[in-house]
């Protein structure tokens, strides 16, 4: 005789992890800095999703945190603590090995001091191979790609030049150059208008425009230049070590298609907190409390007027 079947109940459904789906995820970041005296708190507890294709600008006050977050996804520096994850590779989990290979094929990085970018007793045709001869690709298909690269920003004309023979703009093309020969996922770029005027800038700018759209790589790029976090579609802020707010620029559909919109969102976290902006607690004297009430389509934030009395 078989006895009634038993039925277990279903397993509850998993939520996909934290950023399963993005190229890039931060999750929780945090860097420490400490010394004999103090101790700095550069990222804490920073959420970031970057998606495969999206072209990302990170703004933010100084010692706000950027450079210390691209440092992390550069596999420069190591976090504290929290989740990093590029393109599927751990970064709290990398052994030595690991890390050489992840910064030379993963990421490319591009600073911000033109000098530090490239080397002065090279080419820029070079520069350009040298890491792909470190990578051990073959001779011919590196001058290919070197040349390749550097028609594609527009500097062959610097080829058989030396970086005290560029100017500023195109040192730095040629370090995007260098910092995508190995066809990395990643481009990360530090601030790298920030020694040049607007004109010159621009040309930097719409080289990093052509490793995103032309070349395929997913760019992030920490800036100071309005002029270029306005020409991004998702510019996102940090302040105090964690991402506050984003901006996000989208196509309109005015007659030639070439109308803009810019939104600005608050940045809320996976605990449901959001950074209410100082001129809003200001403006209506937001203190330790607020009331909260869900009003149809949208919450409502209300001061406390119980702590009026007290
Ligand atoms: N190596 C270090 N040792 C100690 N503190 C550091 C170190 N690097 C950065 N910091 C501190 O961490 C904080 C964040 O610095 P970070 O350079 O990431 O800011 P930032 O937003 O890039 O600033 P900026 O726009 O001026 O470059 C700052 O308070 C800075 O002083």
């Amino acid at each position: 005789m078989t006895g009634p079947e038993l039925s277990l109940p279903a397993a509850p459904e998993r939520a996909p992890e934290y950023g399963h789906d993005a190229l890039v995820v931060c999750d929780n970041l945090v860097r420490i800095y400490q010394s004999d005296v103090v101790e700095v708190q550069a990222l804490q507890g920073l959420d970031l999703l970057v998606h495969s294709g999206e072209m990302v600008a990170i703004v933010g006050a100084s010692g706000s945190g950027k450079s210390t977050l691209l440092q992390v996804l550069a596999g420069v520096d190591a976090p504290t603590a929290g989740r990093a994850r590029v393109a599927g590779h751990d970064l709290l989990a990398m052994s030595r090995t690991e890390r050489v290979r992840y910064r030379r094929h993963v990421v490319g990085f591009v600073r911000q001091q033109t000098s530090r970018n490239l080397v002065p007793y090279l080419t820029a045709s070079q520069v350009v191979d040298l890491p792909m001869t470190l990578a051990g690709v073959p001779r011919r298909e590196r001058h290919q790609r070197a040349a390749e690269l550097l028609g594609a920003v527009g500097v062959t004309h610097c080829a058989d030049r030396r970086p005290d023979q560029m100017s500023g703009g195109e040192q730095q093309r040629v370090a995007i150059c260098v910092a995508l020969a190995n066809d990395p996922r990643v481009l990360l770029a530090d601030e790298p208008t920030g020694e040049l005027d607007s004109e010159t800038a621009q040309e930097v700018f719409a080289a990093l425009r052509t490793a995103n759209r032309d070349l395929g790589a997913t760019v992030v790029v920490v800036t100071h230049d309005a002029a270029v976090s306005g020409q991004v579609e998702r510019t996102v802020a940090i302040r105090d070590g964690r991402t506050s707010s984003e901006v996000l620029r989208r196509n309109g559909s005015g007659v030639d298609g070439d109308e803009h919109t810019a939104e600005e969102y608050a940045v809320m976290d996976r605990a449901g907190r959001v950074q209410v902006p100082a001129e809003y607690r200001e403006a209506l004297a937001l203190t330790r409390r607020v009331r909260l009430t869900l009003e149809g389509d949208h919450v409502a934030v209300r001061r406390d007027h119980a702590d009026d009395v007290r």
